[in-house]
Order: structure tokens, then C-alpha cells, then sequence
């Protein structure tokens, strides 16, 4: 079991996640966002990190120049794009900046489904997140989650991981009902929008490691 902690703004979180063995932790570029990080900040917090955790941004339809400011300023090893962006445009990035992409694909229905697959083609690895309904804050970080049967007995051509609404308390029934084999968290282990809480983070990843 594989665990991403995401949304982290500061030092205690990040070594919380660290000290509890996530093997990923996220940094969210996104201004409308309360994780949101500037790239310095993401680089003060990327030091902290002990060799071999992998450091992910997380960026919403970013533009190259967006993109190119944040991996001048920190030492990122994987691109999470959680926005709108196509399978081309997700080859297109691979090829540019020669890193890892992982595209975040909404689920609420059947009809979601196929867009993983499309996803699959160009992507290294998908992240397969609750489907925010019209109108959210957030294109994700909302602490939603959707009906993990959906993605029973399903397969794909790249690794992916389960996000939405999982927390501590439900991981096990997640990872029970979707055959997970990495789950990704950020709302769920805070104590407050952008604070995480060390005691949740440790939680969380014993839960998941537990039910694999
Ligand atoms: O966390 C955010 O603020 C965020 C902002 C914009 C896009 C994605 C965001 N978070 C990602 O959403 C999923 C699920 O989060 P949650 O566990 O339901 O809070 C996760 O991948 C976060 O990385």
C-alpha cells in the first residue's frame, strides 16, 4: 500500500507524513485553494523531505509558464494535474518537462468511467477522485467521495490511486471495495482547511496499510 498525504502547507505536516511512511506528499499551486503554496514555500517544505519520498505538485489547468516556475523553485518528482487538462496536453507535459504525470480523473457515475481509460494512454499513473458537483469551491479537496463500487473488478493499463473523501475512518472500506493499491488524502487528516493533524496522518496511514 502506497499513500500520498496532499495539501501540505507546513512543517509539522510534512513530517508527520514522513514519520508515518507515506511514500508521496503533495503540494498544491492553486490560488483558490487553502493548501495553496507558493513555489518557495513548496521547496522549504520539499528539504524536509527524506530521500525517496516522492514530492508531487498538484496544478489546475496550469500554463507552461506556471508549470516551468514551480519546478525552477523546487525539487519535484511527479505532476498531478487535477484540472481539465486532455490526454494530449498530458503527453504534451511529459515530453516538455520530462517528468511523471498523474492525471486526476472525476467519478460520480458510469458515464465517468471511460475517461479513465482515455486517461490511461497518456498518463504514467491516473488518481481517480470524486466527480466535484457544479458549483464546488474546488475542483477537488472537498472531502467528497463516491460510490467505490463503481470501481469494482476494474482494471487500467497504468497504476492509479483512490482519492475523495477517504479519512481515517473509512480508508479500510475503500481499499476493501475498490482493490486500491495507493490512496491519496488531504482533507481528511486536518485538524483545520490547510493545517494537517499528525495524530489523523498516522491514523490514516496505519488504516490503509492495515486493509491491504
Ligand atoms: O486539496 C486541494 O485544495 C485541491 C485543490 C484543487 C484540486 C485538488 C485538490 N486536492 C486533491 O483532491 C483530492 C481529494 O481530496 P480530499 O481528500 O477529498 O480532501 C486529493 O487528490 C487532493 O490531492
Amino acid at each position: 500500500m502506497r499513500v500520498k498525504i496532499c495539501g501540505l502547507t507546513e512543517p509539522e505536516g510534512l513530517r508527520a507524513a514522513a514519520g508515518a511512511g507515506a511514500a508521496y506528499v503533495g503540494f498544491v499551486f492553486f490560488a483558490r485553494s487553502p493548501r495553496n503554496v507558493a513555489p518557495a514555500e513548496a521547496a522549504r517544505l520539499a528539504a524536509l523531505a527524506p530521500a525517496g519520498l516522492c514530492k508531487v505538485a498538484l496544478t489546475v489547468d496550469a500554463d507552461d509558464a506556471a508549470l516551468e516556475a514551480i519546478l525552477e523553485a523546487a525539487p519535484i518528482d511527479m505532476l498531478q494535474l487535477h484540472g481539465a487538462e486532455t490526454p494530449e496536453r498530458v503527453a504534451q507535459l511529459r515530453e516538455r518537462f520530462g517528468l511523471p504525470v498523474m492525471k486526476a480523473v472525476g467519478v460520480a457515475d458510469e458515464g465517468d468511467l471511460p475517461a479513465i481509460a482515455e486517461h490511461a494512454r497518456a498518463a504514467d499513473q491516473l488518481l481517480i477522485d470524486a466527480r466535484p458537483p457544479r458549483g464546488a469551491a474546488l475542483p477537488g479537496g472537498n472531502g467528497l467521495s463516491f460510490d467505490w463500487r463503481l470501481l469494482q473488478g476494474r482494471r487500467w493499463a497504468v497504476p492509479w490511486m483512490l482519492a475523495g473523501g477517504l479519512t481515517p475512518e473509512n480508508v479500510a472500506e475503500a481499499v476493501r471495495l475498490t482493490g486500491a493499491r495507493q490512496v491519496d488524502v488531504s482533507s481528511g487528516v486536518e485538524r483545520a482547511p490547510g493545517i494537517k493533524d499528525p495524530a489523523r496522518i498516522a491514523a490514516f496511514v496505519r488504516a490503509a496499510a492495515a486493509a491491504a
